[in-house]
């Protein structure tokens, strides 16, 4: 049903340490915040993005936006005492980078369970390091081990995948492609949300636009974002079209009809569709009513 569909098409990073982008945050149209402590913060502004997010995220103000907390890794300077900070601030989930296996994941939900976290705070997991493309079955199969059923998102970090296994960022991403898909099939197969990573090129917001697309084409739930001006173009991209709901409706309503009750396949418009295809159909009928109850 539409009312328990959660929709990321647009997950909107922003760094911990800029109030104005904070701010700013509240007004736009992204479908969930990831208020960064990690990358997107320089090491003498660690305290003071820790403070403003923890802030930010008590104070809410962010309407039904989801609001993610990323930390530093456990083994850093900052690890312990953003976990500890994220934790009392209650955000819907924490994204924990640099997820190479399951291990500290463990880690982080028994943390969460020691401390009375409300159930309503999830885990989530940046796919990011070869040792992380490599054990993804294991890291996503951790959903069903960890307590507290917290892990409910794979988000992939592209930019450091990059960094490590020297692929290049190109157009298309075929040297990424594998990996993306390794990444995508586990996650599905757990029932997992997966996020696509970032697209590096503000100033260039029709390249955005079309990597969105081959993001929703890939399978992604949403795609990560840097700037207010990828919002657009991953909303968009993310939406059923017209085309494909009136489709949609139509496989509903044929299957429906009492003369087809035993049938597993039909010709609608030239085009073969099986009883599978119902559970598609209602998924983009509900990703558009999701989409009209929100209003963007
Ligand atoms: C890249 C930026 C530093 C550019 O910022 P700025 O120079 O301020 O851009 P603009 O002048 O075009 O901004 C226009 C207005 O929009 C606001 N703004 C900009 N970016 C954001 C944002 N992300 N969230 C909210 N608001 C934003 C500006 O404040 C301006 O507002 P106003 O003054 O009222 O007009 C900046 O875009 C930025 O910091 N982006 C996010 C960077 C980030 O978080 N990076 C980490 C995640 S990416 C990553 O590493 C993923 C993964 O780990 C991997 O490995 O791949
Ligand atoms: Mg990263």
């Amino acid at each position: 049903m539409a009312s328990d569909l959660r929709l990321r098409r647009s997950v909107l990073y922003m760094p911990g340490s800029n109030q104005r982008a904070l701010d700013k945050a509240k007004t736009l149209h992204a479908d969930a915040l990831i208020l960064d402590l990690e990358d997107a913060v320089a090491p003498d502004a660690k305290d003071i993005a820790r403070e403003q997010v923890c802030a930010a995220v008590k104070a809410g103000g962010y309407g039904d936006r989801e609001l993610i907390i990323r930390v530093n890794a456990p083994q850093t300077p900052w690890g312990e005492a953003d976990l500890h900070a994220a934790i009392e601030a209650k955000p819907d989930a924490i994204l924990m980078p640099k997820v190479s296996s399951p291990a500290v994941l463990e880690s982080i939900a028994n943390r969460l369970e020691a401390l009375d976290a409300p159930e309503s705070v999830k885990i989530w997991a940046m796919i990011e390091t070869p040792a992380s493309i490599l054990n993804i079955r294991e890291i996503a199969a951790s959903r069903r081990l960890l307590p507290g059923a917290r892990l409910t998102c794979l988000v992939l970090g592209t930019n450091d995948l990059a960094k490590d296994t020297w692929a290049q960022i190109v157009p298309g991403r075929v040297p990424m492609l594998p990996w993306i898909m390794l990444a995508l099939a586990a996650a599905r197969a757990e029932g997992l949300t997966i996020l696509d990573g970032v697209f590096n090129d503000i100033a260039d917001v029709d390249g955005c636009r079309t990597e969105c697309r081959q993001s929703r084409d890939l399978g992604f739930d949403g795609k990560t974002i840097i700037h207010p001006d990828q919002i657009e173009p991953a909303n968009t991209s993310f939406a059923p079209t017209d085309e494909e709901v009136a489709r949609a409706r139509k496989v509903i309503d044929v299957f429906d009809e009492p003369e087809n009750a035993k049938r597993g396949a039909i010709k609608i418009d030239g085009r073969m569709y099986e009883r599978q295809h119902i559970g598609m159909a209602r998924r983009a009928v509900a990703w558009r009513e999701a989409i009209d109850a929100k209003g963007y």
